[in-house]
């Protein structure tokens, strides 16, 4: 078998650019993918900087035919922290492992998708391939940290509305067997804060009403929450998205020194964090309720603050789902294409986490989070991340598949008529 080894240095270059927060280097990678991008015949490149300091490059091959709505291949620069030292290779050296793993932070989340986009476009360029609808290419910053100064910004734009995008692919998750998953939707995320006051103390008397006690007792509740939702995800009842998730995110209390803590005096002040996410048919409102009243009541001392708080409902008032099935033709055409590239569509699934597509879904548009990894263990955030080289080429002919099926579709339909009147 041929090793496309140009396309697996390129990949490799762009794993090397260190853009995990809090520091991501935004104008090395912005720089690389323009570099790349001007390699590839009739595309156009940009840079739009909503926010100073978070460069958002917007690649724009133009379709033959104005008229059509345009398809948006998204993805995201930046990545998660990781820890070097508990890797078996460096995080941003896209080492190559003895099985073909290249080993990197952004490997499956999701520096790949953006390689992958490039690489289609630049096989399909150089094959002579002109698109009848325009394709945009758009590499964001911020979603590891909620996207609202990257995509949201985008979405929010005149500009957007100038692109008159018909459909969105965004990311989705590797699939340790050989069908590829695919997301219609995803978890609404809700990071929330709970902060607990009380009485100071001695360390040695037992009171009610210490800030510790107040918001342990919290603690306990939320517990016995998260544990029924995981119930019924280890039964097998409920799918990961169908389930409300609630992760401890951090605690902070008590009184620091220089060597560790005071530990006989009792804090008057104590939090939690919480990372929860909350399927988008699941009553939010009720959920807010449980917290306000159960899980930081104020008769117990206590406040809360929800520092994301993404929107449920899309621009019609309506859940955010994309229709995955006959009725909307992008997703015949999105398993049209998967299958002419020799690949297999599992059943559409609600993304167990969050997503920019969100951004675009409030726009009523329809959006599919779709990563091809195939026979590949779920690494995203993880030690150890890696995809392998094979199934990384094999993704490149999958988007390929994807620009020419969906750039052929001539017909309007409601959706674009509906992004028409945006
Ligand atoms: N993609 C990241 C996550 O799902 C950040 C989303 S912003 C709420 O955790
Ligand atoms: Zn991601
Ligand atoms: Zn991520």
């Amino acid at each position: 078998e041929v090793i496309d080894a140009g396309a697996i240095s390129r990949f490799q270059q762009y794993l090397q650019i260190n853009t995990a927060h809090p520091s991501p280097d935004y104008p090395s990678a912005v720089r690389f993918l323009e570099s790349v991008a001007s390699s590839i015949a009739g595309i156009r490149s940009e840079t739009l900087e909503f926010v100073p300091g978070k460069p958002l490059l917007l690649l724009t091959w133009p379709g033959r035919d104005p008229s059509l709505t345009a398809v948006l291949l998204y993805s995201h620069t930046d990545v998660v922290p990781a820890e070097p030292s508990k890797w078996s290779h460096h995080p941003f050296s896209a080492a190559i492992g003895a099985d073909g793993e290249i080993f990197a932070r952004g490997s499956q989340d999701m520096k790949c998708i953006s390689m992958q986009h490039l690489e289609a476009a630049r096989r399909l360029s150089a094959a002579g391939f002109t698109p009848d609808r325009t394709v945009y290419f758009v590499f964001a910053p911020d979603e590891e940290i909620g996207g609202k100064d990257g995509a949201g910004a985008l979405a929010a734009s005149e500009k957007f509305r100038e692109m008159r995008v018909g459909v969105v692919l965004d990311e989705g998750l590797a699939s340790p067997g050989e069908e590829y998953r695919v997301f219609y939707a995803e978890r609404v995320p809700r990071w929330l804060v709970i902060k607990a006051q009380g009485a100071p103390g001695h360390g040695a008397k037992l009171y009610d009403g210490s800030a510790m006690e107040n918001l342990m007792k919290s603690v306990e509740t939320i517990r016995r929450f998260r544990a029924a939702q995981f119930d019924m995800l280890k039964s097998g009842e409920k799918a990961e998205g169908e389930v409300v998730s609630v992760n401890f995110a951090f605690l902070k209390a008590g009184t620091p020194t220089p060597t560790g803590f005071v530990m006989n005096l009792q804090p008057s002040e104590a939090e939690v964090g919480l990372d929860i996410r909350v399927p988008p048919n699941v009553d939010i409102e009720a959920l807010e309720r449980r917290v306000a009243e159960e899980w930081a009541p104020s008769s117990r001392n206590m406040t809360f603050m929800f520092k994301q708080k993404a929107s449920v409902v899309d621009k019609h008032g309506k859940p955010m789902l994309t229709v995955a099935d006959s009725s909307n033709p992008w997703w015949t055409l999105l398993e049209e294409a998967v299958k002419k590239a020799n690949g297999k569509l599992s059943k559409p699934e609600i993304f167990p986490a969050s997503t920019d597509a969100r951004f675009f879904r409030e726009l009523g548009l329809p959006a599919f989070g779709f990563s091809p990894m195939a026979n590949t263990p779920v690494l995203l955030h993880d030690h150890n991340e890696f995809l392998k080289q094979d199934e990384y080429l094999k993704g490149i002919e999958v988007f390929e598949s994807i620009v020419k099926t969906f750039t052929s579709y001539k017909h309007q339909h409601k959706d674009d008529e509906s992004r028409a009147e945006l």
